[in-house]
């Protein structure tokens, strides 16, 4: 693995943070310009395919296009209503905590997941807005004033990042030789989805027990759209002797990922890496590390099973059979799985996605 902050550009670092550290290792991601996918630049577009077999994680360009620097525009105010929200007390952001009535939306305290095998658990707050409340589909959940007030950005954020993964799956579709628009009619902006945007808070953690604060996972949905800011993202390389690896965050991009619907949709081709959130490295770890997510995910009556109608995508193996589950109980039972809060006896296994193929390792 090399290191991509060696090719030092300073405008990609975050004013008033510390620097990411030179010394670890990062994974070298490719980085995809916006502005040279809307131009079909063939260059870029095999970059974006060839990304999404290999790592299923790249980092997108965003400065080079209009809605590209809408979409920075949008992350930077969010980035201050984040911190905001998550300024308010730990008693009323609890009231928005609708997980008894079986919603991932709203809020969710810190220590509710174990992060390891040993039980550890984890260290990040989030609060879940869903797009339809957003966008009108679904009746708004009652939320603090701060989000109230930031509709608004909040509408403008989710309906760039969802051009973004419109995007993305428009070159797969072509790269895969899928009948025209067969990702994008699965993904509709006014259909009910599982979409969501995340705003996480990972405070500084002491720096004698400096630990992983998210646990490895998969992604549930179709394409991640993330915006960080202090490092602390791993991700995992195929094969069974792979050792975690950083991403390092670039200001003007996000980093783009797959998730466990690209994988089940086309039989295992496409990769969505498995990731984790620790400490952020060097003096980033004395400091508050705030993201800023939009998950994408099929509409909520898409069966999670192999794709029709390309060559590329392989068949089932003889014998191989697909569980039929929708996208929208795909995304329930990830979700609940690993809540020592709502379930008894955690079942690794049953909550699990991806995970196992992405390791490329054969059993
Ligand atoms: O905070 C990050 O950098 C990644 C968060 C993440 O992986 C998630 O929320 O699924
Ligand atoms: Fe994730």
């Amino acid at each position: 693995m090399n290191s991509i902050g060696q090719d030092l550009d300073v405008s990609e670092n975050f004013p008033d943070l510390p620097p990411f550290p030179n010394h670890v290792t990062t994974a070298p991601l490719l980085r995809i310009s916006l502005k040279k996918l809307l131009d079909q630049n063939p260059a870029e577009l095999s970059k974006l395919y060839d990304a999404s077999v290999d790592i299923g994680f790249f980092y997108l360009d965003l400065r080079d296009a209009e809605q590209g620097q809408h979409l920075l525009d949008d992350a930077d105010a969010l980035f201050q209503v984040g911190e905001r929200l998550f300024d308010l007390s730990l008693e009323e952001k609890q009231g928005y905590d609708f997980s008894s009535q079986k919603s991932y939306f709203g809020y969710k305290s810190q220590g509710v997941s174990p992060v390891d095998l040993d039980g550890n658990l984890d260290r990040a707050e989030f609060y879940n807005i869903s797009k339809d409340d957003i966008m009108g589909i679904t009746d708004p959940l009652p939320a603090p004033d701060v989000l109230l007030q930031s509709r608004g950005t909040a509408r403008s954020f989710i309906e760039n990042s969802h051009a973004m993964v419109r995007l993305v799956l428009q070159v797969l579709n072509h790269k895969l030789g899928l009948p025209e628009g067969t990702l994008s009619s699965l993904h509709r902006l006014q259909s009910k989805s599982a979409d969501q945007m995340r705003f996480i808070k990972a405070p500084p953690q002491p720096v004698n027990d400096r630990r992983v604060a998210l646990g490895e996972h998969t992604d549930f949905g179709s394409v991640t759209v993330l915006f960080n800011r202090l490092g602390g993202l791993q991700v995992l390389p195929p094969g069974s002797d792979a050792e975690w690896v950083y991403v390092k965050p670039l200001a003007g991009h996000a980093i783009m990922s797959l998730g466990d619907a690209m994988v089940k949709l086309t039989n295992g081709l496409l990769r969505s890496n498995i990731h984790r959130v620790t400490a952020p490295p060097g003096i980033q770890g004395g400091h508050t590390r705030y993201s800023l997510v939009y998950f994408a995910r099929p509409e909520d009556e898409v069966l999670l099973q192999r794709l029709q109608g390309s060559d590329l995508i392989p068949p089932l193996q003889i014998g191989q059979v697909e569980e039929t589950i929708s996208s929208k109980d795909w995304v329930i039972r990830r979700a609940f799985g690993l809540r020592v809060d709502l379930v008894k006896g955690i079942d690794f296994e049953k909550s699990a996605g991806t995970e196992q193929l992405s390791r490329r390792v054969k059993v």
